[in-house]
């Protein structure tokens, strides 16, 4: 149950820096918060990472929900019994919902976190996608741990 309370805070949390992004911000509309490092540029986002498949969002909704029914079963199954592997789950649950929530009530997804890393202009994310890539970071994570304790195990 804690985990899904952790999902939702990051639904809220993603849903509300993106509202605040739409009412408060023009589109293209860039705020600087740390020179050449960090702006909140208001942007919209039709396709998944770095723009692919743009419009496609029957492709979009079908893979977002498998992905949930996967990340829920792994949580009920498996993650009860580690924290860290619950949290990584749970973050990446709030993380497909947020942008779930965006491609059916607004058929496009609302970005605005802007870096520049090295000058490359990494493409423009919100919360959620924040929340899914750290997701996937401590999930790797948890596995690396798993199997060096299982070699360790094997060691004897
Ligand atoms: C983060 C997953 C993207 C997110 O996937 C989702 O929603 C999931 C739940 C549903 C997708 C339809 C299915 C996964 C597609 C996988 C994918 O795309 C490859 C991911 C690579 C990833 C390593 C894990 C790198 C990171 C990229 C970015 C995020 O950097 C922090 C750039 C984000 C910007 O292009 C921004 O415009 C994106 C926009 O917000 C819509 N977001 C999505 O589609």
């Amino acid at each position: 149950m804690f985990y899904y309370i952790i999902a939702l805070l990051i639904i809220l949390l993603d849903q509300l820096t993106k509202w605040m992004v739409v009412h408060y911000m023009k589109l293209g509309e860039s705020i600087q918060v740390i020179e050449n490092l960090l702006y909140i540029t208001s942007h919209r986002n039709r396709g998944a990472a770095w723009g692919i498949l743009q419009g496609q969002m029957w492709f979009f909704y079908i893979i977002t929900v498998i992905v949930m029914i996967g990340l829920v079963y792994y949580l009920e199954k498996e993650a009860k019994y580690n924290k860290l592997f619950g949290i990584s789950i749970a973050l990446m649950l709030g993380g497909a919902m947020g942008n779930f929530i965006d491609r059916v009530f607004r058929k496009e997804v609302v970005d605005f976190v802007n870096t520049y890393i090295f000058t490359y202009d990494f493409p423009i994310f919100n919360v959620a996608d924040s929340a899914l890539v750290i997701g996937v970071g401590l999930i790797m994570l948890h596995m690396l741990r798993e199997e060096r304790e299982a070699k360790k195990n094997q060691d004897g």
